[in-house]
């Protein structure tokens, strides 16, 4: 089945680009490399069955790809990610999280996608809810321009529903972590925190240390989205997190004795735009996908910790040169059907 996948250069995008390759799947993958990394996709790029496409989502060119590639499911992941950087420039976060949202699905409904998988934030768009963990039916209170980016684009997403029948489902996630999540931006509290331990540096934590999020692990993320795009209700918003909440504190000192450091954070001012705790019910995940999060916050931070150590190793060992062609290749044109995850 030939699948599109924007923002799949990113961290939880590329990791759906591999198991959509290992499960042989053709992946078109369309990202400008504003946060994601070529490196990422190392693996995918040796694939036949891989096309990169070096673009924005706001952009024209976008529709004429989605015209050649008529993929049958779109897997919508690119965004500007960051509640702090919406918060200092809102219209940045808007001209990509909800015009570039609207541009896809313009795009996707001319050519014939049979499915849009979104990728919204459980962890933004409810704000500071008044029960935890927050339902799917809870109202949208979000705090910052980024929750708000992201509500928005689930309600364009389902007017395109209304207007030209286009299948969108939302999987509205809590605070996804593991291997390939990128510290050098400002959200992702597990990489920022896992890098500096490991290289002797020191870390922050912002406010009293008892903000709560809910962390899932990026395989787990994974494995919803494929599972919503085989059996997600069209309209429908499913909230993945595991509904347990870690202190930000706490995180702190799973993270330092994983990564064998000193568990001694600097307190520092509270960010504007924060909810000050998060998690969410999966239970219509649960019951309409069959999906349950596998992975527990210490074996998903030990992993973490250990990709990140030995993606050191290998950047100090030299690497011969090697020409890279940031061209779109269309490789192959052969199709598989989409097998239902076991
Ligand atoms: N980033 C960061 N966070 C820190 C730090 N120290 C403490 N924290 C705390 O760690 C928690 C998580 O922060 P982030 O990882 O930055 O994530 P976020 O603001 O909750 O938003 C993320 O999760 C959302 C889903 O819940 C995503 O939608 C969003 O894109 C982002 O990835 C917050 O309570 C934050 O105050 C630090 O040095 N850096």
């Amino acid at each position: 089945m030939d699948t599109v996948v924007t923002g799949g250069a990113g961290f939880i995008g590329s990791t759906l680009v591999d198991r959509l390759l290992g499960d042989g799947h053709r992946v078109h993958v369309i990202d400008n490399f504003s946060s994601g990394c070529r490196q990422n996709l190392a693996a995918a790029e040796s694939s036949d069955f891989c096309t990169v496409y070096e673009l924005d989502i706001n952009g024209p060119e976008l529709a004429s790809v989605m015209d050649a590639a008529r993929p049958e499911i779109v897997f919508h992941l690119a965004a500007r990610v960051g509640v702090h950087t919406s918060v200092r420039d809102p219209l940045a976060d808007a001209a990509v999280n909800v015009l570039g949202t609207i541009n896809v699905a313009e795009a996707a409904s001319k050519a014939g996608v049979r499915k849009v998988v979104f990728a919204s934030s459980g962890g933004a768009i409810y704000g500071n809810a008044d029960a935890l963990p927050v339902a799917e039916n809870a109202p949208s209170q979000p705090t910052s321009p980024y929750g708000a980016g992201k509500a928005a684009a689930e309600v364009y997403l389902n007017t395109y529903s209304q207007m030209h029948g286009l299948d969108c489902s939302h999987v509205a996630l809590s605070n996804t972590y593991g291997p390939r999540q990128d510290h050098r931006g400002e959200a992702g509290v597990v990489a920022v925190f896992a890098n500096a331990l490991l290289a002797g540096k020191p870390t922050r934590l912002f406010g009293d240390g008892r903000n709560t999020r809910d962390y899932v692990y990026v395989d787990d993320v994974v494995d919803a989205l494929v599972r919503t795009a085989i059996r997600g209700r069209a309209g429908a918003r499913y909230n993945i997190g595991t509904g347990k909440q870690t202190t930000d504190r706490e995180l702190h000192a799973i993270v330092a004795e994983a990564a064998g450091a000193l568990d001694a954070p600097e307190f520092v001012p509270a960010r504007l735009g924060d909810v000050r705790t998060s998690a969410l019910d999966a239970i219509a995940a649960h019951r309409d996908l069959g999906w349950t999060p596998r992975m527990c916050l210490a074996e998903g931070i030990r992993r973490t910790i250990a990709h990140i150590s030995q993606q050191a190793v290998m950047s100090s060992v030299p690497i011969p040169a090697q020409g890279q062609d940031d061209q779109a290749l269309v490789k192959s044109t052969r199709r598989l059907s989409l097998k239902a995850p076991g």
